[in-house]
């Protein structure tokens, strides 16, 4: 399989290393060459690159920022190539969306958002319009929000849309959540900056007509503070299950 990696930071690192009996070639972008040369001496296979478009690029995976989606997502959707992305807080930006949703209706590709640092994702795609209301309460160290806190600290509540403005490396999985729901006014979010914890904590509560369901996660973080090594894993989860005859959950 050869990838084309947008970002050549902590989560493309996690992904190379658990894929490298699969990769044949990675493919690396990066404004910071340093990033790039660490994983080219880390992994043969990997080779740096400006962006271009590929027969011979299987995927395309997003694992750089919210910007980075909005700049090279069209051109790769517009070329009939398949991208997933990690930072999925670029589709709160309602013109970015409706442009994609666009373009996609003339186009044979595939965007792939994974379940990244959450799960709960299938019960929301299995419920859909039976839901009232979602609340996300993420718990980080103060470490993920550049913070000193010595006492926990509400430090945001309110929509997704306003929540990834304030925070865009640390709170996607509530953009995820309102994909998934196909909405932007049910998911309401929770963020606190809490010293007495090391893991990155998502409870996820949906209240809807089928039942009521709380989702606990306790993440491990990664070599970035922000990110839970569950984002990056879920990636390697999808790219392996891709071209699985069976597939479980869906
Ligand atoms: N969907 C989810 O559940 C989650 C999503 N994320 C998101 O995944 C993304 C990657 O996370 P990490 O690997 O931990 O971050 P990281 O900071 O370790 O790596 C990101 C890399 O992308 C590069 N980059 C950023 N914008 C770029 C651009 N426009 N052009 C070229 N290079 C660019 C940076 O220089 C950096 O090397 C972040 O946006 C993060 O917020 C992280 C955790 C969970
Ligand atoms: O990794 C996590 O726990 C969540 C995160 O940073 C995000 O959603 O951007």
């Amino acid at each position: 399989m050869n990838i084309f990696f947008i970002g050549a930071g902590n989560c493309t690192e996690i992904i190379l290393e658990k894929m490298q009996n699969c990769i044949k070639k990675a493919y690396l972008l990066d404004y910071d060459v340093e990033k790039i040369n660490f994983l080219k001496e880390k992994f043969h296979f990997c080779i740096e690159s400006d962006f271009f478009i590929s027969d011979d690029i299987d995927f395309y995976v997003e694992c750089a920022s919210v910007e980075a989606v909005k700049k090279y997502t069209e051109n790769i959707i517009r070329n009939n190539k398949n991208i997933i992305i990690l930072s999925s807080g670029a589709f709160s930006d309602f013109d970015f969306r409706n442009n994609v949703e666009n373009i996609l209706k003339n186009s044979r590709s595939q965007i792939f958002i994974p379940s990244g640092a959450i799960g709960g994702i299938d019960i929301i795609n299995s419920l859909k319009d039976e839901i009232n209301s979602i609340t996300i309460e993420t718990r980080k160290p103060p470490l993920s929000f550049n913070m000193i806190n010595t006492k926990e600290e509400l430090i945001f509540y309110g929509t997704a849309e306003e929540a990834i403005k304030n925070y865009p490396k640390n709170i996607n999985v509530a953009i995820t959540l309102s994909m998934a729901v196909e909405s932007f006014d049910k998911v309401k979010v929770k963020i606190i900056s809490d010293p007495k914890i090391i893991k990155n904590i998502h409870k996820i509560f949906i209240d809807s007509k089928a039942g009521k369901y709380e989702i606990k996660i306790e993440n491990n973080p990664s070599n970035n503070p922000k990110t839970s090594l569950m984002a990056p894993l879920s990636v390697v989860g999808f790219l392996k299950k891709f071209n699985n005859s069976i597939k479980v959950g869906v």
